[in-house]
């Protein structure tokens, strides 16, 4: 005890030893700035002060130019100064608060004695800026922390590997500079923290788990070898808590060329990026670029169509069963998520390089400048050779030359000099302006008129240029159709059936979801891809709602990516994903898999609980975290069931549960029982557009609740006949996983087949 008290003594002066080389840094930094503000301010006042501006002669001109640029570079450079130092002020302000959480004592081979590695979200040098006080999380040295237990141990370095041995690890909770706990821990990363970490109440937005990463997890954050890294975690294994800090881990490792703009992010709605969205620049880094699936297929399909979304989809499959043509478009989700559907559009893609191409034509003020059947035979002029989207760039710069003499001959017609007529005032003024700036010795008034007439024309000519620079010389919707309709090998039973639904619906210029990517991915085909590569890795959370096709998609549309890939095949609540195969279960070349089986974010009695419903389930492990055992109610009537809720609400909010969340099956559901529920208690219900949600009680459906988790989770109607169908059984596991403390279902009626009676 005694010795223990001592220990604690030494680590809190420690403590304060940093505060004073913190303070005594940000003393410095901030004189510094104080310097740079002013020199920034000083600079921004007098920039024109300081250059010397003569455009008498070229050389002058010149020299003008160049005292200008130099006064921007000094500029440029100051404000550049002027932000690192505030990152930096920033950085040691977050570590005055805690500044750090971990150390080891580790003996190196042929060293003498252990050296003291504490490890904390960012590094400090000492004052004299020789040794180091606090390691990076992400260092090298820092991955023994993670990886070891006390006894031997390595790391890898840039420069090969360093072995040694741990003599001791320790854990530290410090709140306000205080250390309000300290623990020697064994093999896995302090129980006893992880136990308070998980313990706490659930939070609206994600927290970094630096402090206590996993071992396993570990693997993932640092993983540099795989060009694609698959992930396949149970429910709560830190699949996303994983991804984020590998995102900070790559923004460090190679901070010197890749930044927050290479790296983007993939989640399953708006409501889950805002949920992970203060994870990175807690950790001091700026965000990543999040997207979703459906946001990136409406930005490609621009106005022309309405894209239906993922959720009106699986709407429609979890609530339409007794519609006529119900099982006809289930079977065409599904033949249209598939590798077979893509061949069938490689094969189309390959016979339209002989004929069959359609092209859309041009009008010039309501006149037909380049018809259809022109525009063909031009294209197919060229030798079948040339791929299909080179042709289009010959077709389309022979067309973009015609055009200019068309313009030319254009510009003297009597409607250009009527319109010229009806000018506002700015278009004269810039006339004169651009006329000033002509070096020619034209008349002023000629040139002015020159000037108006080539800009009407190329006014009534900007559409067709911008269409013909594109590429856009094609038909894509008709040549889609066309596709439907034809000849293809053996494919769905009810074929006809399914591309008649699609039709109707191409009609009503609405593209069903099942087809956007197969839509795109034809005309990628045939214009050439669009490929993004700025994004140099690829982050995609949830991967098992990703049909083959939409990966294939993906993978051209960001050639140069590396890929992180993490799901749950038993999350899998799509038509086209559930028994299927997905972009988690595809074999991708390069790919490095890791499987995650413990579940940290519930308690062992639920993890339990839940893992019973679906196959294989013994293989997840529960973090040994105690609570209540989750309680399954049938009632017989909507009274019943509503009064239980709401009782239920009442003692969970005294509990202090903060966030608890009754979980529906639909969005049809949660609005019936909101309607009810709300006149009572209060309670908020989540749509699809919702991007951030408070504490509270809040009312949503399951697929919303993708990926976040609550306090407490109330199934709103665990019945058979909600979840009775072998395809309802993921999505009714997915709502009971996002429970950390308390789960309770209710049943009217009978309650689901998929929990467990023993
Ligand atoms: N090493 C860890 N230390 C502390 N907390 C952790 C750790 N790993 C996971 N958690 C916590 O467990 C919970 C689940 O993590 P996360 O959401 O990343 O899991 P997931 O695998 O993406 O879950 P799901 O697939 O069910 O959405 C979170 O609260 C997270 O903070």
């Amino acid at each position: 005890m005694e010795q223990r008290n001592e220990e604690w003594k030494r680590e809190q002066s420690r403590i304060e030893m940093i505060q004073q080389v913190i303070k005594a840094k940000l003393e410095k930094l901030q004189e510094h700035m104080g310097g740079l503000k002013e020199g920034v301010i000083e600079l921004r006042r007098d920039f024109w002060k300081d250059v010397t501006i003569n455009l008498d002669h070229p050389d002058d001109v010149i020299e003008t130019f160049t005292s200008i640029k130099q006064q921007a570079e000094l500029l440029a450079e100051q404000e550049r100064n002027h932000r690192q130092s505030y990152q930096k002020v920033q950085q040691l302000l977050r570590l005055n608060q805690s500044p750090y959480f971990g150390r080891i004592d580790f003996q190196e081979e042929g060293e003498q004695g252990a050296e003291q590695i504490y490890i904390g979200i960012t590094s400090l040098m000492d004052q004299e800026d020789e040794d180091f006080l606090i390691f990076d999380w992400r260092a090298p040295i820092s991955s023994l922390y993670y990886d070891h237990s006390p006894g031997p141990a390595s790391y890898l370095t840039p420069s090969g590997e360093i072995k040694g041995n741990i003599e001791l690890k320790r854990q530290y909770i410090i709140k306000g500079s205080k250390l309000k706990g300290m623990f020697d821990t064994g093999v896995t990363i302090g129980d006893q923290l992880l136990q308070e970490v998980l313990g706490g109440t659930a939070n609206t937005q994600m927290k970094s788990i630096v402090a206590t990463i996993q071992r396993e997890q570990n693997h993932i954050i640092r993983n540099e070898k795989s060009r694609y890294l698959v992930v396949q975690g149970v429910a709560g294994s830190g699949k996303t808590s994983a991804a984020l800090q590998r995102a900070a881990y790559l923004l460090y490792r190679y901070r010197h060329t890749l930044t927050s703009e290479n790296i983007m992010l993939f989640s399953p709605n708006p409501l889950f990026n805002s949920y992970v969205a203060t994870v990175l620049p807690e950790l001091g880094e700026d965000n990543m670029v999040q997207t979703t699936y459906q946001q990136y297929l409406i930005s490609r399909f621009g106005k022309g169509f309405s894209v239906e979304d993922s959720y009106s989809q699986i709407e429609y499959t979890l609530t339409a069963m007794d519609e006529p043509e119900y099982k006809q478009r289930l079977e065409g989700i599904r033949f249209k998520t598939s590798v077979a559907y893509k061949e069938w559009i490689d094969d189309y893609v390959a016979k339209l390089s002989t004929k069959g191409l359609k092209f859309k034509s041009f009008y010039f003020r309501g006149e037909l400048l380049y018809s259809s059947e022109e525009i063909h035979d031009l294209f197919y002029s060229f030798d079948t050779d040339i791929s299909i989207p080179n042709r289009l760039k010959l077709t389309s710069e022979k067309l973009l030359k015609d055009l200019s003499t068309f313009a030319k001959i254009e510009r003297e017609k009597d409607w250009v000099l009527e319109e010229a007529e009806l000018l506002d005032k700015e278009d004269y003024l810039e006339a004169f302006h651009q006329t000033q700036k002509q070096e020619e010795d034209f008349d002023d008034m000629e040139q002015e008129e020159r000037f108006l007439k080539k800009r009407i024309v190329s006014k009534h000519l900007k559409s067709i240029r911008r269409q013909l620079k594109g590429l856009q010389l094609l038909n894509i919707e008709a040549l889609y159709r066309i596709f439907l309709l034809s000849e293809h090998v053996a494919g769905p039973k009810d074929w006809p059936e399914i591309y008649e639904y699609t039709i109707k619906q191409i009609d009503n210029r609405v593209i069903p979801y099942e087809d956007a990517t197969p839509y795109l991915y034809l005309q990628d085909q045939l214009e050439g891809r669009k490929a993004n590569t700025l994004i140099r890795h690829l982050f995609i959370d949830e991967a098992q709602d990703y049909s083959p096709f939409q990966f294939e998609f993906l993978r051209q549309q960001f050639p140069n990516s590396k890929m992180t890939i993490l799901g749950d095949m038993n999350q899998a609540i799509y038509a086209h994903s559930i028994h299927a195969p997905t972009l988690l279960n595809a074999e991708l070349e390069g790919e490095e898999k890791i499987v995650l089986t413990k579940s940290y974010r519930s308690t062992k009695q639920i993890v339990e609980f839940t893992r019973k419903m679906i196959a294989g389930g013994e293989l997840i492990e529960p973090f040994n975290r105690n609570g209540e055992e989750p309680t399954v109610t049938e009632v017989d009537n909507f009274e019943a069931l509503h009064k239980g809720i709401m009782d239920r609400v009442e003692t969970l909010q005294k509990k202090g549960h903060e966030t608890i969340a009754i979980i529906c099956k639909t969005a049809v559901e949660s609005q019936q029982a909101y309607e009810q529920l709300n006149k009572q208690i209060d309670v908020r219900l989540m749509k699809k557009e919702t991007n951030a949600y408070e504490k509270g009680t809040i009312i949503l459906p399951a697929y919303l609740a993708k990926g976040i988790e609550f306090d407490a989770v109330i199934v709103y109607n665990a019945s058979e006949q909600q979840y009775g169908r072998e395809m309802e059984r993921n999505l009714f596991y997915t709502a009971c996983t996002r429970a950390m403390h308390e789960l309770h279902l209710y049943s009217l009626g009978i309650c689901s087949p998929f929990i467990s009676k023993e």
